[in-house]
Formats: C-alpha cells, sequence, structure tokens
C-alpha cells in the first residue's frame, strides 16, 4: 500500500513524505522488515521511541511516533501512536470489519463462554464463525494461540482480515478492558457489544488503577457498538453503559429485561451435563445448554439476546447452545462407561473451587479431581489447590502438569501440604498419562471426574521444552490400548 493511501486513516497531509510502498505494519522494532512503517508505542515496561532507529536500521520506510525521534527516514508525528495504530492497521488490512457482523464481548466473567455459545448458534444456522480470544484465534480449522485474550488492533485487524478471506460471515471477539484502555479494539464499529458481568478483578499492577477506571474501561465498548446487549440484573450495568451511544436491548431474570430467563434446572443425562431453562419476552421457548452451571443460564441468555437482535432462527439458538462446547473449559470426553470425564482448565485454588462446586450440584456418585501444580509459580497455588480439592471433592487423584524446571516429586509434595489440612482421600501417580488411564479404568457408574489444569492446552512444559500432551489425545490412545487388551 502506498504510503499517502495509509496515512488518509489518521487524517495526516502527506504532501511532504514520499509516496513509497509500504510493506507493512511493525510496532516492535525486533519484527522491523524493509519498507515497513513503524508506530512507536510507550508500553508499561519499554518506550517504543526509543527503538526508532534500530527499526530504520532494520529498513522501516516511515515512523510514526508522538513525539520528534533521531532516524533517518521521515517521522510522522500524531497525538496518540496506539489509535493512530488501529486506525492504520484498519486501513492496510482493507476493513475487514466491514465486510462482516464484528460481535464484542466484555465482562469479567463468561467472556470466552459467551463467544463460544454464539459462535456455536450461528454455525448452527450456517453462518461461518471466527472467534478472538483467551483460548487463540479461531476460524475453520485454523487455531492460532495468542498472547493476549484481546490482541494487538493491528493483529485483531490481520485476524479480521484472514476471517474474511476464509468466508467468515461473523466474528465473536472477546474485548478485555485493558485492550479497550490501549485501543486494541479501535479504529472500527462493532455490530454488537455484550455485556456479561462486572466484579472486582484486574486490579494493581500493569492492569487498572481501581474499579472505576476498571468499569470506565469496560463502558468504552457501548460508545463502540451499534447495539449493546446489557445484563440489567447485574448491579453495575448503569455504570456500564453510562454515556452509552448505542441501542441498548436487555436480558436477565429481571421481568423488565427484553428477554427474561425462567426456572433454571440442571440436567445430566448420559453424555450430558448441563442445564435448562425458559426464555420469555421478545421470544419464547426452553434451552438446554450443554455447559454445567447455573451462571450459564446467563451466559447462554446473553448469546440468545445478541442472536435475536440479529434474526438468527430459535431452533439454530436451540441447536447450537445442546451442543456447545469451549475447548478446555468443562469439556466433556465421550466416554464408553456411565461416567462422566470433564477436561479443565482450573489451575488455581479460586477456579478448582468454582469448578467443583458447580460439579458438586449435579449429586455425581463421586467427584474426583486430577490435578498437579505449575512448577516455578508460586507455591501457596500448590497447598491452596491442595486444601480446596480435599475439602470439596471426594477423591484426589495428584498429578504432574507443567512441571517446568522443578521435580513433580517436590509439587506434589507441596500439594500434599494443602491436602494435609483436610480429610480429603488421595492418591498420588506423578506421571500424569498414568493417572488418567487411573481414572478411566477406575471410574464407577454415576462418577464425575475432572482432569484438571490444562484445559486448551495441548503440551506438557518439562525442563524448557513442551511435548505434546493434548488430553484428548491421550485419552483416545488409553482407550484404544484398554480396548486392545480386552
Ligand atoms: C501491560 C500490558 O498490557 N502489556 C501489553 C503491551 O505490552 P507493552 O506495550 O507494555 O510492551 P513493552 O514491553 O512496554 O513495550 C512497549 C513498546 O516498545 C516496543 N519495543 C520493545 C522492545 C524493543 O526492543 N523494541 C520495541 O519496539 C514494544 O513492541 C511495544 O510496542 O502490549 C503488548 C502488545 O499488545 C501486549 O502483549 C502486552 O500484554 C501483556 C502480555 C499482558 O500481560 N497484558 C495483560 C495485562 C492484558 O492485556 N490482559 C488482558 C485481559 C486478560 C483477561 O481478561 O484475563 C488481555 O486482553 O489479554
Ligand atoms: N456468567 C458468569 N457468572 C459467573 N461466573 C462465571 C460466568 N461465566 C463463567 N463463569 C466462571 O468463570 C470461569 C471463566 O469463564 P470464561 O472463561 O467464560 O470467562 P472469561 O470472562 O473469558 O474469563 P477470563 O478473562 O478469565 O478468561 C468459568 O469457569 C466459570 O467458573
Amino acid at each position: 500500500m502506498k504510503l499517502k493511501q495509509l496515512l488518509t486513516a489518521i487524517k495526516y497531509r502527506a504532501e511532504q513524505v514520499p509516496d513509497v510502498d509500504i510493506t507493512d505494519l511493525v510496532y516492535d522494532s525486533r519484527k522491523a522488515v524493509p519498507g515497513c512503517a513503524f508506530v512507536c508505542l510507550r508500553g508499561a515496561n519499554a518506550d517504543g521511541h526509543k527503538y526508532a532507529k534500530m527499526a530504520a536500521e532494520k529498513g522501516a520506510a516511515v515512523i510514526i511516533a508522538e513525539e520528534p525521534v533521531e532516524a533517518p527516514v521521515p517521522v510522522i508525528l500524531t497525538d496518540n501512536t496506539r489509535l493512530a495504530l488501529a486506525c492504520l492497521s484498519a486501513e492496510f488490512f482493507g476493513h475487514p470489519a466491514e465486510q462482516m457482523h464484528v460481535i464484542g464481548i466484555t465482562g469479567t466473567k463468561g467472556k470466552t463462554t459467551t463467544a463460544f455459545m454464539m459462535r456455536s448458534i450461528l454455525e448452527a444456522a450456517g453462518h461461518k464463525t471466527g472467534v478472538i480470544g483467551t483460548i487463540g484465534v479461531l476460524y475453520g480449522d485454523t487455531l492460532v494461540q495468542t498472547d493476549n485474550t484481546t490482541p494487538e488492533n493491528y493483529e485483531v485487524q490481520k485476524f479480521m482480515r484472514q476471517m474474511v478471506d476464509a468466508g467468515c460471515e461473523y466474528c465473536v471477539m472477546e474485548v478485555s478492558s485493558i485492550g479497550l484502555k490501549d485501543h486494541r479494539v479501535a479504529g472500527f464499529t462493532f455490530e454488537l457489544g455484550l455485556f456479561t458481568n462486572f466484579s472486582e478483578d484486574h486490579i494493581g499492577g500493569a492492569e487498572h488503577k481501581d474499579m472505576a477506571e476498571y468499569m470506565a474501561c469496560k463502558s468504552m465498548l457501548f460508545r463502540m457498538c451499534r447495539t449493546g446487549i446489557i445484563n440489567i440484573d447485574d448491579p453495575n450495568y448503569t455504570g456500564i453503559i453510562k454515556n452509552h451511544t448505542c441501542n441498548i436491548v436487555t436480558y436477565g431474570y429481571d421481568k423488565s429485561a427484553d428477554l427474561v430467563a425462567h426456572g433454571e434446572e440442571l440436567v445430566t443425562t448420559p453424555g450430558f451435563l448441563g442445564v435448562r431453562f425458559s426464555v420469555t419476552g421478545k421470544l419464547n421457548f426452553t434451552a438446554d445448554v450443554a455447559i454445567p452451571g447455573k451462571f450459564n443460564v446467563y451466559n447462554a441468555l446473553c448469546a440468545i439476546t445478541a442472536c435475536s437482535v440479529l434474526n438468527i432462527p430459535v431452533t439454530a439458538m436451540q441447536h447450537g447452545l445442546k451442543t456447545v462446547k469451549v475447548k478446555g473449559r468443562v469439556e466433556p470426553v465421550p466416554m464408553p462407561g456411565d461416567f462422566t470425564l470433564l477436561i479443565d482448565y482450573a489451575h488455581n485454588a479460586v477456579s478448582m473451587q468454582s469448578i467443583l462446586t458447580t460439579l458438586r450440584a449435579y449429586n455425581p456418585k463421586r467427584l474426583i479431581c486430577m490435578f498437579g501444580a505449575g512448577g516455578n509459580r508460586p507455591k501457596v497455588r500448590r497447598f491452596e489447590m491442595g486444601e480446596v480439592s480435599g475439602n470439596l471433592a471426594d477423591l484426589s487423584v495428584i498429578t504432574a502438569d507443567n512441571s517446568r524446571y522443578e521435580n513433580v516429586l517436590d509439587i506434589l509434595a507441596d500439594i500434599k501440604v494443602g491436602l494435609a489440612k483436610t480429610d480429603g482421600k488421595y492418591i498420588e501417580i506423578p506421571d500424569r498419562r498414568e493417572a488418567i488411564r487411573w481414572c478411566i479404568e477406575n471410574a464407577q457408574p454415576g462418577d464425575i471426574i475432572v482432569l484438571a489444569g490444562k484445559g486448551h492446552e495441548d503440551y506438557q512444559e518439562i525442563e524448557g521444552k513442551k511435548y505434546p500432551f493434548d488430553e484428548r489425545v491421550v485419552i483416545r490412545e488409553i482407550l484404544d490400548s484398554m480396548k486392545q487388551s480386552s
């Protein structure tokens, strides 16, 4: 793309700059390539302005900065380089957000789950749908891991372009408050903005200075979308939609909502662990949701409300929710026996407490929790996980996780300190594959077994190396070997 064309995105009067071809946009000098435009960003650890010279030496054709920098190439000044990068990226990638429906989801909890519910419903209605979020970027068979829930705006635009080119009609994106604060989703308008809920999180360090700032950042989404889908049961919703510029459609148990949930019940049938509820208001039907936990009524109702605005048929909503799966989040794995096996990402005490409490409500014969803990991470996490599992599971099976540079047995010894504070029964099987085998071979009808810790990960990190370890594959191999030996 020609530089002058690119600069129209930031309304820069470009008479003075040579109209060279720009090969790429780069915001990390280490990744600068010949002919790129280098955008200087100020971050928590570094200031990109200091690296402008390095970028030019690596071939950058132009530098975009907030203050004059020394570099042997033209320097273009702008007030806010993060915002500029967002607008330039949209231009560079040909405004993909204008070529599909883009839906953003914000909230403290439920973003990933709601995003996958949306995808499941939209695909059930025959619409190819991409997702950008904590699990990575997913469209068709492509899954790209990302560092952030909401990636930098350059990546957001690049992935949206790839989705459009791959035939996606919809893109559902988790929008974190930090992403909003850092303008990672600036430069385009969301068709819908979804709000799940708001509670304390992400305060301190490089994140938000206080709850007021956290809320103010989340509320930005409702000035960046055409229609906001709002949970009015959340006491903070008025703060979230303060100064909104979008239409508002509401959901909740509150009878005044546009779509209202009623009478949820937990459902367990072989191969299905979920929740059922009725919807009234603008629509009237019953939904079965294939992810356990009453809070999933909220996530499902949020997705239903959004899909109702998109005119998606109720049958697709029902089918999508009945078959929804989120990789590594209470993900059921089909088993030959009459027990339930789930893979979950819970890898700290809070998430383990949440998943075990959720599953306990289904009255399993036994609740078995297999888990380990990461090496080279705070030991307190291990004590706490041991204590939570000891208190809430009928049996803990302790094993390896990503041991990194630590000895697995040392990690297990720390977990046992936590377990010892409880009466919880446990067994110790350091090899994770063998621990999974033990769980499957010893499962009894009615048991719920949760393999906690690895979730969507497909590796085990030992001594600085990542070894392939996808629990779905491991389970398949174990089942095959059990079949052969029987
Ligand atoms: C604190 C924070 O948000 N950091 C994010 C930020 O990095 P940064 O700008 O602070 O990076 P920096 O190291 O200070 O560098 C500043 C600039 O100098 C450049 N640089 C640096 C060194 C060099 O040699 N050359 C160079 O050009 C860097 O490329 C960067 O442009 O910009 C990066 C690119 O977008 C992000 O990956 C990175 O997220 C880090 C990994 C992170 O952990 N962020 C968390 C707080 C976060 O964003 N979380 C949210 C919420 C998750 C949730 O809901 O749970 C998320 O969306 O992920
Ligand atoms: N609507 C909800 N209300 C309360 N808790 C929820 C809700 N949805 C999910 N949770 C809990 O939060 C956990 C994380 O859910 P999910 O990954 O969907 O949220 P998220 O917003 O994407 O979180 P994160 O930013 O931490 O990835 C779930 O395992 C569940 O325990």
